[in-house]
């Protein structure tokens, strides 16, 4: 028994120094991580809004953004969480009702204030912007444009949110703000990466944006506009042309075919079968073509359809100007552009066009894409009904013609060829927001993409977390090796009896 007892008196572990120690550096150790994973855990994550309403030539649709309200100056990732389309058509439709266009909004709006939590109602900025239908009912009728929107703002001002303008875009401005979305979404302007070029076709207007090294602004200034993001400066190319959107290009397509004043019309555009009635006021009621009406058109002419690319695609043709060009190069109408460059995002009605034809996919070469299209083109028009029953007739009727001014504008237009085709990517979303010009007008005008790059924490939470647990063990090790000299020797001690 004695021996046992000087055993236990030699084990130092058995020292009440020792034991407190140790019961003390494990409370540290445990207080020290709990401590460091408490004080850094990511708090439950609060959220700001943003409301954006696009009022383009064809419809109005209203987006919601959100991002995470404890990010410094709003630095946090802005994501769509909602987007709502108007019922009915784009509000400069409205020129002889305005009041109407402000009451066309509200149901949107509605499902608005129901998305957005109510504690954030009034600090949520609502923006409105209207694009090319806008532009051309101000060049053609400023009063009717002035009325439209006193009417909207009436009605948005009724909601509960920070309204803070309804405004025209530029044509500049509308394709800059595609632009950033487009890269914003793509994360490509906070890590410095290439940026992707961006394509938008809309009712009225189309705009073509890109960064190209051969470009600094100063051959054709009006054309540029200077970003310094994230702390990198982008010299970005970008023209909008008006008219040239997909309804009034298709105006201006009919207004060639009719200036003759045929009370018939044999379009290559339309499917061979197709056979309407229209009023000539759907081709010549616009600026795009007003100067183009034949003296004493009748009131009404027989649209029918022949169903031919190649044809379709020199009538399209005719829109285009490729004489004048005072620059060193021209994409059209004498308007210059740099050579392209980069990788391409096309949406809008890029993208609903070629969707629906199956030519979304542009590894399709693009003699593939033409031959496509000359076979819709060629379809009869009752094959195609048949084959897509829930298509809106409208669209449905005018996807050859606008599949031919799709690529006529691509190729012709601005210059890409079958080498560079494969560089655009038709797009709708990018990563659940919508590529369009709302997110980068938002962006911009709430100051939430910072011209510098952002100090960020050194290492994300977990990183943190993980390494603050490895050096607590490590010291605790290091704590129980330093008491090694105390250890009890491991010689076998002899059995008693
Ligand atoms: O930019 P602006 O010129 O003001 O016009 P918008 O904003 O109203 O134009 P959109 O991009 O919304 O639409 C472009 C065109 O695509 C048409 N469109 C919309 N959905 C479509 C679909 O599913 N198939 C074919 N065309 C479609 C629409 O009617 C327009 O003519
Ligand atoms: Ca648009």
């Amino acid at each position: 028994m004695s021996a046992q007892r000087e055993m236990k008196e030699k084990n130092p572990w058995h020292t009440p120094v020792t034991i407190i120690f140790t019961v003390i550096g494990v409370i540290a150790i445990v207080a020290l991580v709990t401590v460091a994973v408490l004080q850094n855990r990511p708090l439950p994550q609060k959220y700001k809004y943003g409301i954006v309403l696009d009022a383009g030539s064809s419809h109005t649709a209203l987006y919601i953004y959100e991002w995470p309200a404890e990010k410094d100056n709003n630095t946090g990732r802005v994501e769509q969480t909602h987007s709502c389309k108007v019922k009915g058509p784009g509000i400069s439709s409205y020129a002889s009702v305005p009041r109407k266009a402000g009451e066309s909004l509200s149901e949107c709006m509605q499902e608005a204030r129901q998305r957005v939590p109510e504690k954030r109602h009034s600090e949520t900025p609502l923006y409105l912007g209207a694009t090319a239908g806008m532009r051309l009912l101000n060049l053609e009728n400023s009063l009717a444009s002035d009325k439209v929107f006193q009417a909207v703002e009436e009605a948005l001002q009724k909601f509960p949110f920070s309204f803070q303008g309804a405004r025209i875009l530029s044509g500049q401005e509308e394709g800059a703000f595609g632009w950033v979305t487009v890269n914003y979404l793509d994360d490509r302007l906070k890590q410095s990466l290439e940026t992707r070029g961006a394509l938008d076709l809309g009712g009225a207007s189309t705009q073509i944006s890109f960064v190209s090294d051969d470009f600094d602004g100063s051959e054709s200034p009006d054309n540029g506009v200077a970003f310094r993001l994230y702390g990198n400066d982008y010299n970005l190319y970008t023209h909008s042309f008006l008219c040239y959107g997909k309804d009034q290009a298709l105006r201006m397509t009919l207004a060639k075919q009719t200036q003759s004043g045929p009370v018939s019309i044999s379009d290559p555009c339309f499917n061979p079968g197709y056979i309407e009635t229209k009023n000539y006021s759907i081709v010549y009621d616009s600026p795009c073509v007003s100067n183009m009406k034949p003296q004493g058109a009748p009131a009404t002419f027989t649209h029918t359809g022949k169903g031919n690319f190649s044809q379709c695609q020199e009538v399209v043709k005719r829109n285009f100007n490729f004489k004048q060009c005072k620059y060193s190069q021209c994409s059209f109408n004498g308007v210059f552009q740099p050579r392209l460059q980069g990788p391409f995002g096309a949406f809008s009605a890029y993208y609903f066009v070629m969707n629906f034809l199956n030519l979304a996919d542009t590894s399709i070469p693009l003699e593939a894409v033409t031959e496509k299209l000359s076979r819709y083109c060629a379809t009869p028009w009752n094959q195609i009904k048949q084959q897509h029953p829930g298509v809106k007739l409208k669209y449905l009727a005018e996807y050859c013609f606008s599949g031919t001014y799709i690529i006529t504008l691509l190729t012709e237009g601005y210059n890409f060829t079958s080498q560079n085709y494969p560089n655009i990517k038709f797009i709708k979303k990018i990563k659940g927001s919508d590529a369009g010009w709302t997110l980068g007008y938002m962006l911009n005008l709430t100051n939430m993409i910072p011209a510098e790059a952002p100090d960020s924490p050194p290492l994300p939470h977990a990183g943190y977390v993980s390494i603050v647990t490895v050096i607590a063990i490590l010291l605790f090790v290091l704590f129980i090796l330093s008491l090694r000299p105390l250890w009890p020797r491991c010689s076998k001690q002899p059995q008693i009896i």
